[in-house]
């Protein structure tokens, strides 16, 4: 599903073009929309462009790196093949943007938000030298749960946030799944998603993490504990959230604060990037997972409900498109900060 959001993201993007599409083996030699068929799962028809482009085989490295100035990588498979396959790329000289989750935690692979942590891409040069080349690389994106939460919290990262709780409610999209593969999700909520509650309490701290001799090494606050469901919507991923502050803010620093917030993309405007990052709903029944997930061509954040609380200083709600901000559309915004910053050349 990944895939195919690329797919549609990068038709008639002002920068990228898709010229070569590669799979598993078992596709090689489709054209893509014979390798999609009866599988394309978003509400718009595959682009014409690319319906007639031969799929090849993705471990032919060599022979596909040489026709593309980078990749975009989202598969599912192993954790070690896919650091092996991504690797292997990197080092035909060809930047990889990476969906996928297994470099995550490799010190020096950027694992990035545009709008947070632009300053990770430092560590790319050591991992260049490491891999022994001089212009391919592995960035990769984080897991789409923490985006309904991690931009809320990071515009208030100077009161410092020291205990986050956060309860997700995430759409089937995310499994790559719609209701017609996943009839159990009809009318049902599903209180596991393997992995996720580790993914959503340590990955943001990567997120705030600082260089150190080359590498990202994570921060140590806040402490957030997690817990993620699965809810029968398509797409959205809403959260709940509680958070204590070391120095506790007013409500309307932290709504002057969302509104305000700015980062990288914005300041370079870059194709993919929402104007309004966050966007604040003072109705008491907003955000919406249906309504509001588009909100910005789904590249925006929304936050709502934001009240003090008993427990905790303030509580309040966050929403954000999982498999745009969160998956295939974060990963084409750190493409396009990757070109604007060098990192990514014609070949
Ligand atoms: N791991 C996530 C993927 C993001 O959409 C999930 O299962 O929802």
């Amino acid at each position: 599903m990944v895939g195919q959001r690329f797919v549609d993201l990068l038709d008639q993007h002002p920068w990228f073009e898709v010229t070569a599409i590669s799979a598993s083996a078992n596709s090689a030699g489709k054209t893509y929309e014979e390798s999609v068929q009866g599988r394309w799962k978003l509400a718009v028809p595959i682009p014409e462009p690319v319906k007639n482009i031969v799929v090849q085989d993705a471990s032919q490295v060599e022979a596909f790196a040489s026709q593309v100035d980078f990749i975009f990588c989202a598969v599912d498979m192993k954790k070690n093949e896919i650091q092996a396959l991504e690797e292997a790329y990197a080092k035909t000289g060809t930047p990889v943007v990476s969906n996928n989750s297994a470099h995550r935690w490799t010190a020096d692979v950027p694992m990035v938000i545009p709008e947070i942590n632009p300053g990770h891409l430092a560590v790319i040069e050591a991992q260049r030298k490491r891999l022994g080349t001089t212009t391919g690389f592995i960035a990769v994106k984080p897991n789409c749960s923490i985006q309904s939460y991690v931009p809320a919290l990071h515009a208030l990262r100077e009161f410092n946030p020291t205990q986050v709780v956060a309860s997700t409610y995430q759409a089937i999209s995310g499994a790559g799944k719609n209701f017609t593969d996943w009839p159990e999700m009809l009318d049902n909520v599903i209180p596991y998603i393997g992995g996720e509650e580790e993914k959503s309490e340590q990955e943001p701290l990567r997120i705030w993490g600082s260089v150190e001799n080359n590498q990202i090494v994570k921060a140590s606050a806040p402490h957030i504990t997690t817990q993620c469901i699965r809810v029968p919507v398509t797409d959205g991923h809403l959260a709940t959230v509680f958070v204590n502050f070391e120095k506790k803010p007013s409500k309307d620093e932290i709504l002057e604060r969302w509104s305000q917030f700015k980062g990288r993309p914005q300041e370079l405007a870059l194709p993919s990037a929402p104007k309004q990052f966050i966007t604040y709903f003072e109705e008491e029944n907003r955000p919406q997972t249906k309504l509001d997930r588009d909100i910005e061509r789904g590249m925006g954040v929304s936050t709502g409900r934001l009240r003090e609380d008993s427990l905790y200083d303030y509580k309040f709600v966050g929403l954000s498109h999982n498999t745009l901000r969160g998956a295939a559309g974060g990963a084409v915004l750190i493409a396009e900060l990757l070109k604007a910053e060098g990192y990514i050349q014609p070949k």
